[in-house]
């Protein structure tokens, strides 16, 4: 089993980097062949328009569209988020390409920029279900997007509380005044549909695999492989946003 990591920009090395701690072989994707060699694809987080742009520089998009279609399991955290939105707001001018199929809006910098990146504490009952050990997740958001809709078939695995005026004018830029749940104060973080998971946030940039493990379970396996062990991580391991991808 291989699990493919679109390694065009951004936090690629990282989401291998944490698979191989739950005994998972992790394969740089900048091909559109690649994708055939591969039973799941991480798209990771980094800069949406840059990795769009390449995505049409290596003509990846038909394959990645393709390869979402087949209901194969693909996972996007943060600018992957953004990637796998049917929708996406907050856009530079012309907008991008997206790949589609995650049927929910995203709004791409809601919690703004750089020096607004923040960690927090996120309940995730699904997680702790699925994963055990604690009920809650360590989320690290940088200039993270935000899922301001989603469809009946959404799954929201996590929500985080915002305050109601900053939904309503974001709502509003979207052309969207509608009374919805989120209206209430919250925006959605983490949403599972079928095959398709989202995180505005960064698990591989924490010492934490449980996400890793719960997308492995979608892939219908086990994260633990060939009796491999999780390697300890040093201290200056366990959080990297100090990464210049991020700058
Ligand atoms: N950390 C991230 O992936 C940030 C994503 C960024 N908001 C974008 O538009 O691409």
């Amino acid at each position: 089993m291989a699990v493919g990591v679109l390694a065009l920009q951004g936090s690629f090395n990282e989401h291998i980097a944490a698979l191989r701690r739950i005994g998972v072989k992790g394969v740089e994707i900048r091909k559109p062949e690649q994708l055939q060699n591969v039973d799941a694809l991480i798209i990771p987080g980094g800069e949406s328009t840059t990795m769009a742009k390449l995505a049409e520089y290596h003509n990846l998009f038909p394959a990645l569209k393709e390869f979402v279609k087949m209901g194969k399991p693909v996972w996007g955290t943060c600018a992957g988020l953004i990637f796998l939105a049917n929708k996406a707001i907050g856009q530079k001018e012309g907008g991008q390409e997206l790949i589609g199929g995650l049927d929910c809006t995203v709004h791409r910098n809601f919690f703004g920029s750089q020096i607004q990146s923040f960690e927090a504490e996120l309940p995730v009952p699904e997680l702790a279900a699925k994963e055990g050990g604690h009920e809650s997740f360590r989320g690290v958001f940088i200039r993270a997007p935000a899922i301001l809709e989603a469809g009946p078939e959404v799954e929201v695995l996590a929500d985080y509380p915002v305050p109601a005026k900053k939904l309503t004018d974001s709502k509003f830029a979207a052309g969207n005044q509608q009374e919805t749940t989120e209206s209430k104060g919250k925006v959605i973080v983490a949403v599972r549909q079928g095959n398709l998971l989202g995180t505005a946030f960064h698990p591989e940039l924490t010492a934490d695999t449980r996400w890793h493990s719960y997308f492995l379970k979608m892939m219908g396996k086990s994260g633990q492989q060939n009796g491999s062990k999780e390697e300890d991580l040093s201290d200056n391991q366990q959080l990297r946003t100090d990464l210049p991808i991020f700058q």
